[in-house]
């Protein structure tokens, strides 16, 4: 009879355990105690398996009923097809497989419920070289998965409110800003003709005169006022006339270039600042302006015409110059221009 050796304290238990117990005992005390889920299905051909037996954890989820049925006894019809294309497609390439899933399925009191897991599956060849079985074990990870989706959903309100909020925010800036441009616009322009008011069309005015001093190049400045206004408010009425001043400003505007600037100095007086324009060119777009003016109104304008000399120092003095222009002109007769001589 042979003795039983006595292990010595250095001996792994995985030693220890596997020369008490014999395969059977080992892979029974496995089957019995796992905590997850366990099965083993019978491959009748490459597409015809039977659960051949299921563990206790499984048993709990599915019921013992499974034993010895084909997917579709005893599954939902969606999760049977979705099983058996799994398992055809572990006996196909005789390989270990493992896939995540989601399905319904009945529990032992036969109510419909929804899992996932995590599944291994690997195939065996019991006494052939064909696969004869599938061992299976299947985590559960429905609490994880639960818990990942209600992350995910979180995570989409969170990230809709974060949208929405930006473009409350897009939307209050774009406010802000054509608010802006509209107090830039009552700061800076004459709200009947949207001509430059008198303050920034001097302002923009001065910032050319430092340009001309710094290059040397010509500069002039036309003052316009309107003949006989009074007769036209007093004959049409002053909204008539307020059309009048709008169409003469639109006038003025298509004649000039883009670099010219034309402000209105208030009642039916007008500015313009001509830059790099010498006194002969800026008499030439005087006339043309003059004409058009008539053209389009029926209302006749004088000009006066003066061009920035070296000696002025600041804007004054050309409007000044220009100013006397203009007042000759209207001494003259009206609808005509007076200029310094050349
Ligand atoms: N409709 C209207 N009229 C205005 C406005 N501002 C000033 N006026 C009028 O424009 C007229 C300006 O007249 P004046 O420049 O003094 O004289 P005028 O009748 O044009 O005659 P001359 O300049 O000497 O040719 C006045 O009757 C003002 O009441 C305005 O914004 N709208």
């Amino acid at each position: 009879m042979e003795q039983e050796q006595p292990q010595s304290p250095d001996t792994p238990l995985s030693v220890t355990l596997f020369a008490g117990l014999s395969d059977i005992e080992l892979i029974r005390e496995l089957w019995n105690h796992f905590p997850e889920n366990m099965f083993l299905v019978r491959v009748e051909s490459e597409d015809d398996f039977i659960m051949e037996a299921v563990n206790p954890a499984q048993k709990a989820t599915l019921g013992a009923a499974c034993e010895g049925r084909r997917l579709h006894d005893f599954l939902p019809r969606d999760t049977a097809d979705a099983i058996w294309a799994r398992y055809h497609e572990c006996v196909v390439s005789d390989m270990p497989m493992r896939y995540q899933e989601s399905a319904t399925y009945f529990d032992p009191e036969g109510v419909e419920c929804f899992g996932h897991w995590l599944t291994l599956l690997v195939p065996i060849h019991h006494h052939s070289h064909r696969v004869t079985h599938l061992f299976g074990i299947s985590q559960d990870l429905t609490e994880l998965q639960l818990a990942r989706e209600a992350l995910e959903r979180q995570n989409q309100r969170l990230e809709a409110r974060v949208a929405e909020r930006t473009a409350e925010l897009r939307a209050a800036n774009d406010e802000l800003q054509s608010l802006n441009a509209r107090l830039e616009e009552l700061a800076t322009r004459d709200f009947l003709t949207s001509a430059y008011n008198r303050r920034h069309l001097e302002s923009l005015a001065e910032s050319e005169l430092r340009r001309v001093d710094r290059s040397g190049a010509p500069l002039c400045m036309l003052m316009i006022d309107l003949d006989e206004f009074k007769q036209v408010n007093d004959a049409l009425g002053h909204a008539a006339g307020d059309a009048v001043l709008r169409r003469v400003a639109d006038t003025l505007r298509a004649e000039l270039r883009d670099s010219d600037l034309l402000g209105r100095y208030g009642g039916d007086e007008f500015v313009i600042v001509l830059p790099d324009t010498r006194l002969e060119e800026a008499l030439a777009t005087a006339e043309r302006l003059r004409h058009a003016v008539q053209a389009s109104t029926q209302t006749t304008i004088s000009l006066g015409v003066a061009q920035y000399q070296p000696g002025d120092i600041h804007l004054g003095e050309l409007t000044q110059r220009a100013d006397h222009q203009l007042l000759d002109a209207k001494r003259d007769g009206r609808n005509r221009i007076g200029i310094e001589s050349m």
